[in-house]
């Protein structure tokens, strides 16, 4: 238990946090990897030159601050971190690193001498998150590992077939090398993948949905070749990989899943974030689950971005759901453009349903707009942003 002390103390910081904390964050990650390249291998470097890991960081360092006297409603953050973290295996030893230079930075950004009350603060407040965190996580990785099929730490597998799914987008089947069962997931849920590129130093892990219901032989992830390198690193090697090549995957980890089966469901994608709806899809057809009143949506650039496309017509015909396509650009589909919200209205009837949707943030922060504008409920919205967590505005 924190001292009220304490707890004033960091409170009274949230401001300064919310204000400066991008910069403590970005002198933090400058020290950590700094003195410790080992740890790259859990950042994606690909985020970290975008900035956009150092902006989740200070936003969960700022919501830890304004919340740390009623840590309940840190509940979700916590759960969205922890995942993200069981997948790329971050273990108890990284906490005392990490907080050691998240300390330093607090420090030399604020002009602090050692032993100042905030600095003592804030080493006992990163103490009890890092002991959540820690908590948390163990939770994932025990559940995971007991589990039939399950394994704990990266389990060697290998590319069992690779197919084509749109421009740039491929589907790749995984089976584990060791031959034995695999382990059922939440469909939403993603794995940890991990590759050695050619000529970079230290492995690359990025997580991927799985795109299929659980149940089966293989994992099933989808992938887009996404821009060029760094960016795309991880994604160029799996698209110029083949059947027998191996990689290193992580149990299935994420807590993006469809929280309520006694609701409407809509589903709207963007992109190759068609991925942890499809599965989600899938598993309620497979289960033989009433589809009729299923509305599921796909904004693709055109028709050769249009991925699984005779994968969902033929699940639509088979359970009559609805299944509708936006081009951006080009001939085809049921709309031309982006999503407003007339054709939002039109395709997904009263505000009433719950929504799940996944894809590029520009897209996810204009549909969280019009849905709110709608009259949706914000419990009613559900999304996953890829990357570093980054909450979209509420509204
Ligand atoms: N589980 C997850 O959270 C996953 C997330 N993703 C994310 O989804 C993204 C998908 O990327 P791409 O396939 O490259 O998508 P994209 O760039 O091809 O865009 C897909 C569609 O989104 C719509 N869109 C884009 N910008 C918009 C805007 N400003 N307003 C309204 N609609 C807009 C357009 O209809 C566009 O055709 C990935 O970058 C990844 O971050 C992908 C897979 C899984």
């Amino acid at each position: 238990m924190l001292s009220a002390e304490t707890l004033a103390t960091i409170k009274s910081t949230a401001p300064l946090l919310a204000e400066q904390g991008r910069a403590i964050t970005d002198l933090f990650y400058s020290k950590l990897f700094s003195e410790h390249p080992e740890l790259q291998h859990i950042f994606n470097m690909a985020n970290q030159a975008q900035g956009e890991q150092s902006r989740a960081l200070a936003e969960s360092v700022f919501m830890y601050a304004t919340h740390i006297d009623a840590l309940q409603k840190l509940g979700p953050m916590v759960s969205r971190i922890a995942h993200k973290h069981a997948s790329l295996q971050v273990a108890p030893e990284h906490y005392p690193i990490v907080g050691k230079y998240l300390l330093e930075a607090i420090r030399d950004h604020l002009g602090l001498e050692d032993g100042h009350p905030v600095l003592g603060a804030w080493s006992e407040a990163y103490a009890q998150l890092a002991d959540i965190f820690i908590t948390t996580e163990e939770g994932i990785y025990a559940a995971n590992a007991d589990k039939p099929g399950g394994w704990r730490g990266f389990r060697a597998f290998v590319i069992d077939e690779i197919r084509d799914e749109a421009q740039g987008i491929k589907s790749i089947y995984l089976v584990p090398e060791d031959g034995q069962a695999i382990a059922d997931f939440e469909p939403g849920q993603y794995l940890g993948v991990k590759v050695q590129v050619p000529g970079h130093a230290y492995d690359e892990i990025r997580q991927y949905s799985l795109s299929d219901a659980p149940g089966k032989r293989t994992y099933r992830i989808t992938v887009k070749a996404e821009g060029d390198a760094p960016a795309g690193k991880v994604s160029h090697h799996l698209h110029g990989a083949e059947p027998g090549d191996r990689v290193w995957v992580q149990p299935p980890t994420g807590d993006f899943t469809v929280e309520r089966e006694d609701r409407r469901l809509a589903f709207i994608a963007g992109g190759v974030g068609i991925t942890p709806l499809l599965s989600m899809l899938h598993a309620r057809a497979e289960r033989g689950a009433d589809l009729s009143d299923v509305v599921f949506v796909h904004c693709c650039r055109d028709k050769a971005h249009h991925a699984m496309a005779d994968e969902l017509r033929q699940l639509a015909r088979a359970h009559g759901f609805s299944y509708r396509v936006a081009y951006e650009r080009g001939e085809g589909g049921d709309h031309q453009g982006y999503l407003d919200r007339d054709v939002l209205t039109r395709w997904l009837g009263e505000p009433d349903a719950d929504v799940y949707f996944c894809g590029p943030r520009p897209f996810m922060a204009a549909l969280n707009t019009a849905l709110g504008e709608m009259g949706y409920r914000e419990e009613r919205l559900h999304y996953e942003v890829f990357g570093p967590s980054i909450r979209l505005q509420p509204h």
